[in-house]
């Protein structure tokens, strides 16, 4: 179980970010925000309101047109190095879990260990440490038995699962993730969520989630941020985000 636990979370600082697209759509108003180690962040608001790419800017798939991320002990995101360094520290679970379905689940949790390696070195076996490692992510999502399966036949929720095994095996100090549940049905949707969390809890990592569904916000978060139009309209604990509050984050908009 060891083999999979790395290095606890870092915070990572939103400092008014705002993010302009080339379009001229303002995605992102300026926000500043810190996300602390072994704190689960949910992100919720409406269809373009902003939470992929406040995702996205964590960790640098997208460049801030105002502001910067700063990452505790690494600095500011704007060197290649840096983002190098903090991309590998990151694990990534997406709504698509961008299997390889002819591969084995194994073969697939692997690929998460390709930021250790030169691009030259991934033509290499993998070595019986990452083996190890991967075989114990897999281990702590509960799919061990399937390890050697494709992961085409596997469901949508335990290939869910193989993507967060896939983020694990990064001992990543930092999980994000865009709308991991969207295409579960809701009892699986549940108990990736509580996977993810406890896994999160345990390993003191730096969580940001964003999710569609409130209650399964309420019931799993932390801490809620609310996006509306770019910008944050709430953020507080669940038991703060009432009637109120969630109406002002889903009600009709001014046009
Ligand atoms: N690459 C892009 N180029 C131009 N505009 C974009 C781009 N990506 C997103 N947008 C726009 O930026 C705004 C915020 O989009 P974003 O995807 O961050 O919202 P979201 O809250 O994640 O939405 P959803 O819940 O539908 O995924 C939207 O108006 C969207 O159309």
């Amino acid at each position: 179980m060891d083999a999979v636990r790395g290095a606890s979370g870092v915070a990572v600082h939103a400092e008014s970010v705002a993010v302009r697209y080339a379009n001229g759509t303002q995605a992102l108003q300026p926000t500043t925000l810190r996300f602390e180690p072994g704190r689960f962040t949910v992100l919720l608001g409406a269809s373009g309101a902003g939470k992929s790419t406040l995702l996205r800017c964590l960790n640098g798939l997208v460049r801030p047109t105002g502001g910067q991320v700063r990452v505790e002990g690494l600095g500011t995101l704007d060197d290649a190095a840096r983002l190098r360094q903090h991309r590998r520290q990151t694990g990534m679970v997406f709504q698509q879990h961008h299997l390889i379905g002819r591969l084995s689940v194994l073969a697939n949790v692997l690929m998460g260990r390709l930021g250790y390696h030169a691009s030259w070195a991934t033509l290499r076996p993998w070595s019986r440490e990452e083996k190890e490692r991967a075989l114990a992510a897999i281990d702590r999502v509960g799919l061990i038995e399937r390890a050697l399966h494709r992961a085409d036949e596997l469901s949508g929720g335990q290939q869910q699962r193989v993507g967060v095994a896939r983020a694990l095996v990064q001992q990543p100090r930092v999980l994000l993730a865009d709308e991991p549940v969207a295409s579960l049905d809701p009892a699986t949707a549940e108990h990736l969520m509580s996977l993810m969390h406890r896994i999160c809890r345990s390993d003191g990592l730096t969580a940001v989630v964003s999710l569609h569904q409130v209650e399964l916000a309420r019931r799993h978060a932390d801490r809620i941020v609310g996006l509306r139009g770019g910008a944050v309209v709430f953020d507080g604990p669940p038991s703060s985000l009432n009637e109120s509050a969630v109406a002002e984050l889903y009600g009709a908009q001014a046009h």
